[in-house]
């Protein structure tokens, strides 16, 4: 399972958690704006926004996981099986493949409401990048600083959200996940009231208390609940420092830890492999891998955005430790 966040302060942050049980190889991707994106379907992009992102390199082309334009739209694939429904290209309509999307909607557009206004024409067809890389079954949150949408195409067809909370998990659909929420509008940040009965002498006896009831577990609609209540609530200063050790924060909140969520067999756990931050307006991708927990950086400006040759760093993993004497 997986968990993407929006958040803003002076500047906006756009990210996510990775959590599987594997790994794909991902590397941190900057594809400049002369790389050449060809689409299965539709017109090809020779030159686009630049784009940075978390991607696995597959015959020279960037799969994106997750992934921030130069203009400060970000967007991030998560998990959505059963769910996910992709569709027989459809004449008269534009045509892009789910392995496609992220390149696609980053190389051309600037905001949320120009993404939105250009799905009303979109198929996302069922064609996959390769034998290697079958269809993967994905949702996707799409934000800049003043909007978050959830695109999903489901059997009824291709819906787009707004995600007023600027966080998306997994299952089930986002309507459901919406509507979940009602159950914990009693939570607080402050400490609790007694509602409950005029006659009984409460105590509360800890900090805390008014949001007992926030689920801690790491089934998809509990992370969606409990990053929504973090991500809302969040208290935050404006420099990059804050902003960004905010954002891990929110996104540790949902982190999952080897050991708590078998997936078969034994021995295989889901971890989160990487936690991403990426501030929207610089440009500057910050990562952290369930090993190294020191924030790496990568700055796409620092790279020839003119070029047409995709630069990548594999991740940097294995904690790096500060002794202090
Ligand atoms: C599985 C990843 C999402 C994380 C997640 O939600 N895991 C939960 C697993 S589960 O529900 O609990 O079983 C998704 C996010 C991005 C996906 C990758 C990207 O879409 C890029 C390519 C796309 C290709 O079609 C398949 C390989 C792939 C490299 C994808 C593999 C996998 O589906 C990824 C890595």
């Amino acid at each position: 399972m997986c968990t993407g966040v929006s958040y803003t302060t002076k500047d906006h942050y756009f990210g996510r958690n990775l959590d599987l049980e594997f790994s794909y190889h991902e590397t941190v991707a900057v594809t400049p704006r002369n790389f050449p994106f060809e689409f299965r379907k539709t017109e090809a992009l020779p030159r686009h926004h630049a784009i940075v992102g978390i991607a696995t390199i597959s015959d020279g082309y960037p799969l994106y996981y997750d992934a921030v334009n130069e203009r400060g739209l970000g967007m991030a694939g998560l998990n959505f099986p059963e769910n996910a429904d992709y569709k027989p290209e459809a004449a008269g309509t534009t045509n892009v493949t789910p392995f496609e999307f992220i390149p696609w909607v980053l190389g051309r557009f600037e905001t949320v409401d120009q993404v939105v206004a250009a799905l009303n024409d979109v198929t996302l067809v069922d064609i996959s990048f390769s034998e290697e890389f079958p269809l993967s079954p994905l949702h996707w949150i799409i934000a800049d600083k003043n909007r978050s949408v959830t695109v999903e195409s489901v059997k009824e067809g291709l819906r787009v959200y707004d995600n007023p909370f600027g966080v998306l998990t997994n299952n089930p659909t986002f309507d459901i996940q919406t509507f979940r929420l009602n159950d914990y509008m009693h939570l607080s940040t402050y400490p609790p009231e007694n509602h409950f009965s005029k006659d009984i002498a409460f105590d509360t006896y800890s900090r805390g208390m008014g949001a007992i009831g926030l689920p801690g577990d790491l089934s998809s609609a509990s992370r969606f609940a409990k990053a929504v209540f973090t991500r809302m609530n969040s208290v935050a200063g404006d420099s990059e420092s804050e902003s960004i050790s905010q954002f891990f924060h929110i996104l540790g909140s949902v982190a999952q830890q080897r050991g708590c969520v078998h997936v078969g067999g034994d021995d295989k756990f889901e971890i989160t492999i990487y936690s991403s931050c990426c501030n929207t307006d610089t440009g500057v991708y910050y990562y952290t891998t369930y090993e190294n927990s020191q924030i790496t950086g990568v700055d796409m400006h620092k790279e020839d955005l003119d070029s047409s040759e995709v630069v990548d760093y594999p991740l940097v993993k294995g904690q790096r430790l500060s002794m202090q004497n």
